[in-house]
């Protein structure tokens, strides 16, 4: 194997990691989606996203990486209310 593949191999593992836990964050969207909905309580909890980012930088511990990385949770979280929102307006 060369190099290169050889480091996209770390990668499909690590990403193999990586969609095991994202189902997982999914699965806990899913249960909180019931529960704001049930308790009438609007998707976008502004406060609560900037926790996530703070603890997300506080985690990241090589500081080149923390602006790829509040992104990426930007993202997850934008997506995490997308699928918020089609799921309630069923
Ligand atoms: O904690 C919530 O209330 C959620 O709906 C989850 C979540 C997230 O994906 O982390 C998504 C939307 C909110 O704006 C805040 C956080």
């Amino acid at each position: 194997m060369n190099k290169l593949e050889e480091l996209r191999n770390n990668i499909d593992q690590v990403d193999q990691e990586i969609v095991r836990l994202l189902e997982k964050r999914m699965i806990i969207v899913q249960e909180i989606s019931q529960e704001k909905q049930k308790q009438e309580i609007t998707i976008l909890d502004a406060s609560r996203e900037q926790a996530v980012l703070d603890l997300a930088r506080k985690n990241t511990e090589n500081p080149a990486y923390q602006e790829t990385i509040i992104n990426t949770y930007k993202d997850i979280m934008k997506n995490s209310r997308l699928y918020q929102k089609e799921k309630r307006e069923k």
